[in-house]
């Protein structure tokens, strides 16, 4: 990936065959590394009311604190695609509101494009943030601002009812244009049958391998938050351990004096030095 990532090469990589991988990021250097790693999509997502804030859910994420941490992510994606999600009341209130707070994650934040959890009960809202030229991606399936709705966070679409919702609910954020659909928890073959049935990429977290690209919240994926352990989650590093490991050295020379050398030290010349005293 050399180029910048936009929201058409997002769509063309489904036409292409191509897997688009995308990581949450809240953060400058996070984002700075994941793009030279070269993740094609950068998410800030509204789990940074857990992940980078200990909230125990999102829904206490204010529109504020997105456009600083968008603002930030966005310095760090030289290449990659960024995303903003929408918090929780930003987007349920009036079209009105909707287009003003999505409007400043894209003028303050930089974001690309904005990310809302629903589908025909915000049908209105997103089709205004289109209209208004800002790109939309769905967020179907577990819709983690639901949560007390839900009744936790559980799979969605295991009943025959609910997958129809949900495969009827793709299809019309398909035709409203958003530019592709995020399932999370789903079970793997409704997330085949809805991949296959729209032209525009599905992202998965907890839907199989049948996405057109999946998303994983970075800190889950490199074992740096505990406070969750959803199934789906693969930890492919463990640098929450190597941090520790890190700091327990750096404090254990700090007591023994072996930190810091002469070499991490400033010198003052001997001439000086003898005029002192
Ligand atoms: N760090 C982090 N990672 C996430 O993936 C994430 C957040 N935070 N915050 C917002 C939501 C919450 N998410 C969650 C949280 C828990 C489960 C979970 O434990 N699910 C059960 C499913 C149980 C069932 O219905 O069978 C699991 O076993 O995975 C899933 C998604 C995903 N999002
Ligand atoms: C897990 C992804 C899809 C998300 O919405 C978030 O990180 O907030
Ligand atoms: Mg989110």
């Amino acid at each position: 990936m050399d180029k910048k990532y936009t929201v058409s090469s997002f769509m063309q990589s489904k036409v292409k065959g191509d897997k688009i991988s995308m990581l949450t990021a809240y953060d400058y250097s996070t984002a700075k590394l994941l793009d030279e790693a070269g993740v094609e999509c950068l998410l800030v997502g509204d789990s940074l009311g857990m992940v980078m804030l200990g909230y125990d859910s999102t829904l206490k994420v204010t529109v504020d604190d997105m456009v600083h941490h968008t603002k930030a992510v966005a310095r760090g994606a030289k290449r990659a695609l960024v995303i903003a999600d929408m918090p929780y009341l930003s987007y349920h209130i009036s079209v009105e509101e909707t287009i003003k707070n999505a409007g400043r994650l894209i003028q303050e934040g930089d974001a690309q494009g904005v990310k809302l959890e629903g589908g025909e009960e915000i049908l209105d809202k997103i089709e205004a943030l289109i209209k208004a030229q800002i790109p939309v991606l769905g967020h179907l399936g577990l819709t983690p601002q639901s949560v007390n709705m839900m009744g936790g966070y559980k799979v969605q679409g295991k009943s025959e009812e609910q997958a129809k919702q949900l495969i009827a609910d793709a299809k019309l954020l398909e035709k409203a244009g958003v530019f592709g659909i995020v399932l999370e928890c789903v079970p793997k073959q409704l997330a085949d049958h809805i991949s296959k049935s729209i032209s525009i990429p599905t992202i998965g977290i907890g839907a199989g391998n049948g996405c057109d690209g999946q998303v994983l919240v970075i800190q889950d994926m490199l074992g740096m938050y505990s406070d969750l352990a959803p199934k789906f989650v693969k930890r492919y590093k463990n640098t929450g351990e190597t941090m520790k490991e890190g700091v327990r050295e750096y404090i254990q020379e700090v007591k023994s004096g072996a930190f810091p050398e002469d070499k991490h030290s400033f010198m003052l010349k001997d001439d000086v030095l003898e005029k002192l005293y």
